[in-house]
């Protein structure tokens, strides 16, 4: 595309004269132009994008898109806000891949990668083509790619769509997080179906208050649109025993729907019956009731399948099929993940890394754990300090063994998380190993026929980040060898 053409899409900018030419990549960081990039400019948390723009054009950057004038040898162009023009860009670059994309986000602070997945399958069952976009990978027909970030920034968003289309997707499926709607990344992005799972605490570190973190997470709803744009529908698909909810339904033109367990709902969930192998409940939904049987457990784990049924509903779908897809799902990797390695115990590796989480996680393994329930948890380095002693005082409350250890600690001090963390439960009794390995070993060696060990907070993750390290780690192998180690011990 024509550097003049691709500027077009921008509302405003200064003008610029000089040459006019072909555009083949959209770029913010330096290290990935080549010859003919628009390099976009970022001011950054770290560094900013500006001090990059030189070496950029000496790697054959073609134009550069700045907060300031520079002078560079290229056109120039300069906007107020890089970020934002940035995702405008991407848009019109990739040919606004998103308005002939069914598009489906899910919102809020915990389950989304969760409902994502179980959107993805009802969709895949339905014999459509799907892409998904969220933590653990991006998809794109049968391509996976690893992500940096739940949503990844707005060229690598509209690409992610672009590749999309030109595979035949049909229906994309996108967890949002709250720091892609504070800062601009899905703008571009044409929302059919919004999916918001719920709202309690975490990243104040970058959000300040809970009341900022909510009103970043309404924007997904405000932005979502009127009821109908260019004659398709737009939904938004609000859990109505959260709070938050009823402010999103006032704040969003969308049509609503609504799903929940405590409150009248329009879809709904009844007679909730919670094993260690699965969970039972009534659906109710306009016209049908009928009794479901999931391989999930937990009460979370429903709200999250009342979420998928309604995105799905909402697209149209069977709902005899939808229901039929949820109950063949045996899980999501990393979410409450059995780990089997012939001990007499059971071993469950969780993603909770919040306070709620943590507290649904445990309350669940609470309505079948006959004996001890030993917990390793820890709060991530870099995030959200306030919710350690929380975290903490849940562990304690709620769990008979709790073994507090790191959980990526990156830049910060281990000891200091961990103490950070101890502030919570001065009255409480706990143990702390900072070594997550030694931590899983301690819990194993400790735990003994029908107890419930549960390692909370990495789920999927195959790495510990230590200071710049990113070492190998993964809580589900970490388990096993625990496990095959104890074995040996006792036999000697
Ligand atoms: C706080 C935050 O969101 N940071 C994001 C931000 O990083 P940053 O502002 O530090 O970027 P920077 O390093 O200062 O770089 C500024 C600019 O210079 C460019 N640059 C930089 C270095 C260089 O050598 N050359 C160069 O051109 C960069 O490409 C960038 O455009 O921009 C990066 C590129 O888009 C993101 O990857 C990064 O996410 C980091 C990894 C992160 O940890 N983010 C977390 C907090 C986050 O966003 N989490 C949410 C999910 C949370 C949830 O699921 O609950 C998420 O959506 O992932
Ligand atoms: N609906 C829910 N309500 C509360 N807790 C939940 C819910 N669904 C899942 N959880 C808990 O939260 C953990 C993380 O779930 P999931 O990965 O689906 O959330 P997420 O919102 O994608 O998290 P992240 O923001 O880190 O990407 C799970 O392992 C489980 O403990
Ligand atoms: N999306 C979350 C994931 C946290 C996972 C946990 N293991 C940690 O590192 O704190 C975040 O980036 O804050
Ligand atoms: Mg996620």
């Amino acid at each position: 595309m024509k550097l003049h053409t691709l500027v077009s899409y921008l509302h405003s900018f200064s003008t610029f004269k000089g040459s006019n030419p072909n555009i083949t990549s959209i770029e913010h960081d330096n290290r990935k132009v080549e010859e003919g990039s628009l390099f976009i400019c970022i001011k950054g948390y770290t560094v900013d994008g500006h001090d990059f723009a030189e070496e950029a054009v000496k790697t054959g950057a073609a134009a550069v898109l700045a907060q300031r004038p520079l002078a560079l040898g290229v056109p120039v162009i300069v906007v107020k806000d890089t970020q934002r023009a940035m995702a405008v860009l991407a848009d019109a670059f990739y040919g606004h891949p998103t308005q002939s994309l069914r598009l489906i986000g899910i919102t809020g602070t915990n389950g989304k990668t969760t409902t994502s997945h179980l959107i993805e399958k009802i969709f895949y069952d339905a014999s459509q083509k799907t892409g998904l976009i969220g933590t653990m990978y991006t998809k794109v027909g049968n391509k996976i790619y690893n992500t940096r970030n739940t949503t990844p920034d707005s060229v690598t968003l509209q690409k992610a769509f672009h590749e999309m289309k030109e595979c035949g997707v049909e229906t994309a499926i996108m967890e949002v997080s709250s720091h892609a709607l504070e800062l601009g990344r899905v703008h571009g992005c044409d929302f059919d179906i919004a999916v918001f799972t719920n709202l309690t605490q975490d990243h104040l570190d970058f959000h300040g208050s809970m009341e900022s973190y909510k009103h970043a997470k309404s924007l997904f709803f405000s932005q979502l649109g009127n009821a109908y744009v260019d004659g398709r529908p737009k939904f938004a698909v609000l859990n109505a025993d959260d709070d938050a909810a009823e402010d999103f339904m006032k704040w969003t033109a969308a049509h609503v729907l609504t799903y929940g367990i405590e409150k009248s709902a329009d879809i709904r969930a009844k007679d909730i019956e919670i094993t260690a192998k699965g969970t039972q409940f009534t659906l109710e939904v306009s016209q049908l009731t009928r009794r479901i049987s999931l391989q999930l457990v937990g009460k979370f784990s429903v709200y999250n399948v009342l979420a998928a049924f309604g995105a799905a509903m909402c697209a149209g779908l069977d709902p005899d099929q939808i229901l039929t897809s949820i109950e063949k799902v045996e899980g999501v990797s990393g979410r409450f993940e059995l780990v089997q390695a012939g001990q007499d115990f059971s071993v469950i590796v969780d993603y909770a890394h919040t306070p709620d989480s943590l507290e649904n996680v445990l309350k669940t393994v609470g309505e079948f754990a006959p004996k001890r329930i030993f917990v390793i948890v820890g709060c991530g380095g870099d995030r959200d300090k306030t919710k350690r002693p929380i975290m903490a005082r849940i562990a304690c409350d709620l769990a008979t063994d709790s073994i507090f250890t790191s959980d990526n600690p990156r830049s910060e001090d281990p000891h200091q998380i961990l103490r950070d963390m101890e502030a919570g439960v001065k009255d409480k009794s706990y143990t702390v190993i900072a070594d997550r390995m030694e931590a899983i070993q301690h819990a194993v060696s400790e735990a003994n026929e029908g107890d419930v060990v549960l390692i909370a907070g990495k789920g999927h993750e195959t790495y510990q980040i230590i200071g710049d390290q990113v070492l190998e780690f993964d809580d589900r192998i970490a388990a096993k060898e625990a496990i095959a180690a104890q074995k040996v011990k006792k036999k000697e």
